[in-house]
């Protein structure tokens, strides 16, 4: 399958924030290009203060980490700055990316707090890539997140994703399209997306597609005749009830039926959703086509949809373009990429970063993540941050506790530990697989299903625990001993 390939297309290495070059510059200059660090990338806040979010964009990222390349005229424009030093420019010509990388596999329900991605290896290298880390990720994580929303809201309803025309730039359409569909979209409008990755592309008809023939019915007649094996027809251009469905039916009764289909459709785009729905489904059931489907769009979100659907509304398919491409309600997925350790004479130290507002304060060292799972329901209890080397003994009882208020605890028995990262970098290379997007949106699916009704409610969902091991919360407060003023 053709895929979008940033080697072959375009070389996006000097996509990083400017400081990234200089701190490298830092780095070779003061002799610490080698120095092992490990960074982590973790997000503080749930968009939407929704109870989780979705994990994205990890295969684009390892694109980019395969393809990173310094190319004679990027080395001709840093020199230009006049601030690198050759030694620096000559490095950079012979930059080959030796970092190990763990992510969270696309498609995982993820936290607060927790990181979702790890980089270790020379500082310079893992600091550089910080920018495109985070692009990556932040951005395909938001629209999969925001998507599940309105997914959820449509309780089995397919949602069919319309926004490349809205969407804040190519990627912002095409990888927003893909990272849609991990979040639980069905199809999209965007052809290229389906090219690239396999989504199905699928769509209806535009306005102007009705106001080009000389009156509406002779529009649909048109469409059906070409179309009648899958023909869902737009409504709402003059009149829905008075002529958009009236029409839509003849052009069934006349176009369709003889020629041995089924009506698939009929698309309403405003007006009020519910009423001009309800009325609609009666007058395809009573004649006859009670199989057709009723497509609503329409500026939807996940708020409109549910209440449309309390309201009564009869809408078989949602079409949703806008909210979902830009995730107009939160824009922001604010991960972040924060050093957690260092190397020094190969043991490992550990760094935090404090800050007055508690929330802020880093989780040193070192890390991984458990996911705790109940053997009997199956059902996540709690995430735990754990030290690397750390191993949670499932066969035992063990011990979670809020790592802020310390006395709330439990003793969590009957469950299965799960690491939640996999390597996919070891010394540059890339040593992962991304699995099909269809299995990873079904896998989304799947672990979606872990969590608890309390946590997936919009409003003021359950914070799920994501607690630290004993050792680990030594560590943080011995450190915030030493750096307290
Ligand atoms: N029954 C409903 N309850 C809540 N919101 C609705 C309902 N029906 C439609 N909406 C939403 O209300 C918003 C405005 O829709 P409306 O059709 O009134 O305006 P419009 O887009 O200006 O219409 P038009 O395209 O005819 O100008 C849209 O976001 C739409 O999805
Ligand atoms: O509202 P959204 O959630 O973004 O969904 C996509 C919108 O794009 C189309 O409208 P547009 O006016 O661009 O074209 P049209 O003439 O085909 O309706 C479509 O009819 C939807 O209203
Ligand atoms: O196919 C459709 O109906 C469609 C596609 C893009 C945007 N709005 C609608």
């Amino acid at each position: 399958m053709h895929k979008i390939d940033f080697r072959e297309k375009r070389n996006l290495t000097m996509l990083t924030d400017f400081y990234e070059l200089t701190m490298a510059n830092g780095y070779f200059e003061n002799g610490l290009k080698d120095k092992i660090a490990y960074f982590d990338m973790f997000f503080r806040e749930v968009p939407d203060d929704g109870g989780f979010a979705i994990m994205a964009g990890v295969e684009q990222l390892m694109d980019y980490l395969k393809s990173i390349k310094f190319e004679d005229e990027d080395i001709d424009y840093l020199k230009s700055k006049n601030i690198f030093s050759s030694g620096f420019l000559e490095y950079l010509k012979n930059f080959s990316f030796s970092c190990d990388v763990w992510a969270v596999p696309e498609g995982t329900p993820i936290f607060p707090n927790e990181p979702i991605l790890i980089v270790k290896g020379p500082i310079i290298e893992a600091q550089f890539i910080e920018t495109m880390v985070l692009l990556t990720i932040n951005h395909q994580s938001l629209i999969a997140t925001k998507t599940n929303r309105i997914v959820r809201a449509a309780q089995g309803r397919p949602i069919m994703e319309f926004g490349s025309r809205r969407a804040q730039g190519y990627d912002g359409a095409i990888l927003g399209a893909r990272a849609a569909y991990i979040g639980g979209c069905s199809g999209t409008a965007c052809t290229i997306t389906d090219r690239d990755f396999g989504i199905p592309a699928l769509g209806t008809m535009a306005h102007s597609w009705v106001q080009s023939f000389p009156t509406e019915l002779d529009a649909f007649r048109a469409y059906a005749r070409i179309y009648p094996s899958n023909c869902t027809i737009l409504v709402d251009t003059y009149n829905v009830l008075k002529s958009g469905i009236p029409n839509a039916i003849k052009v069934f009764e006349e176009e369709i039926i003889p020629r041995g289909f089924r009506p698939a459709g009929i698309r309403i785009d405003s007006g009020d959703i519910t009423y001009l729905s309800n009325i609609a489904r009666k007058m395809l059931d009573n004649a006859g086509f009670k199989d057709c489907k009723i497509v609503a769009s329409n500026s939807l979100d996940e708020y409109v949809i549910r209440d449309i659907l309390i309201q009564g509304a009869k809408v078989d398919i949602f079409g949703v373009g806008e909210r979902l491409i830009t995730s107009k309600s939160e824009p922001v997925f604010g991960g972040v990429y924060k050093l957690a350790a260092v190397e020094e004479d190969g043991k490992i130290v550990s760094k935090i970063k404090v800050s007055e507002n508690v929330a802020k304060i880093t989780n040193p060292s070192f890390k991984k993540v458990y996911r705790l799972f109940r053997r009997d329901t199956g059902k996540a209890i709690a995430d735990v941050i754990t030290l690397a080397d750390e191993v949670i003994d499932d066969t035992k009882p063990y011990e979670i506790f809020d790592p802020v208020h310390t006395w709330k605890k439990q003793v969590v028995t009957n469950f299965h530990a799960k690491p939640l990262h996999e390597k996919i970098f070891e010394k540059g290379r890339c040593i992962y697989e991304s699995p099909n997007l269809k299995y990873i949106s079904e896998y989304c699916r799947d672990q979606i299903d872990t969590l608890w009704e309390e946590v997936l409610r919009f409003e003021n969902p359950h914070k799920y625990y994501v607690d630290l091991s004993r050792p680990l919360w030594e560590i943080k407060q011995k450190l915030l001993q030493e750096y307290s003023y």
